[in-house]
């Protein structure tokens, strides 16, 4: 199944000069979906996870049914003010804007192994932000698991050494 031809490649959205990659054309077919969804379980089901985190808002819909088909919890990060508990905050640069994550102080149990999922890799900054709270938190970070990987961005390398799994590659 070609899931590359399944992403809509929209220019100069949502600013000039951005290559948007909509994931919503592949999320409305089923099979597509699905085999996304299998093939990065299939990453996180050989290191023992014990948690996947995803941030808001496209992380939710490609993390949580990875978490469900792991068998695992789920846990969201989410922007600034959204979440009702006691919170660890971080601030983070985007390919385009700036904004905050925050998690959950209490979502994560010290030693638990974490799989952290996002649809899309670009800077690495989200990411980064992302590793940082679950650390912060106690957790282990076991991997990263992305739909949509942009190489000419060079997030990878800010995310060096942690071990890194996407699905579709650009590379321009
Ligand atoms: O690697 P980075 O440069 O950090 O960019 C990647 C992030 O940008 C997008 O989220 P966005 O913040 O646009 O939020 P959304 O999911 O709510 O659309 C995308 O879903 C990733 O989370
Ligand atoms: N080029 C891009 N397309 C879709 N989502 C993004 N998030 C950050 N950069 C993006």
């Amino acid at each position: 199944m070609d899931l590359r031809q399944k992403i809509r490649v929209v220019d100069d959205f949502p600013e000039p000069g951005i290559s948007f990659k909509d994931i919503t054309t592949l999320l409305c077919d089923g099979p597509s979906f699905q085999s996304a969804i299998r093939q990065i379980a299939d990453f996180g089901r050989p290191r023992a996870i014990d948690l996947v985190v995803g941030p808001e808002a496209r992380g939710f819909v490609i993390g949580a049914p990875t978490a469900y088909a792991l068998g695992v919890g789920f846990v969201p990060i989410r922007k600034p003010g959204k979440l009702p508990g006691v919170t660890i905050r971080k601030d983070y640069q985007l390919e385009y804007g700036r904004d905050g994550l925050e998690i959950h102080a209490d979502a994560i149990q010290p030693g638990q192994r974490v799989f952290i999922v996002d649809d899309l890799l670009a800077t690495g900054g989200t990411i980064h932000s992302c590793i940082e709270l679950v650390e912060r938190s106690g957790g282990i970070v076991a991997g990263l698991g992305f739909l949509i990987e942009l190489q000419y961005l060079e997030g990878r390398k800010k995310l060096a050494p942690y071990e890194i799994f996407s699905l579709i590659q650009y590379e321009q």
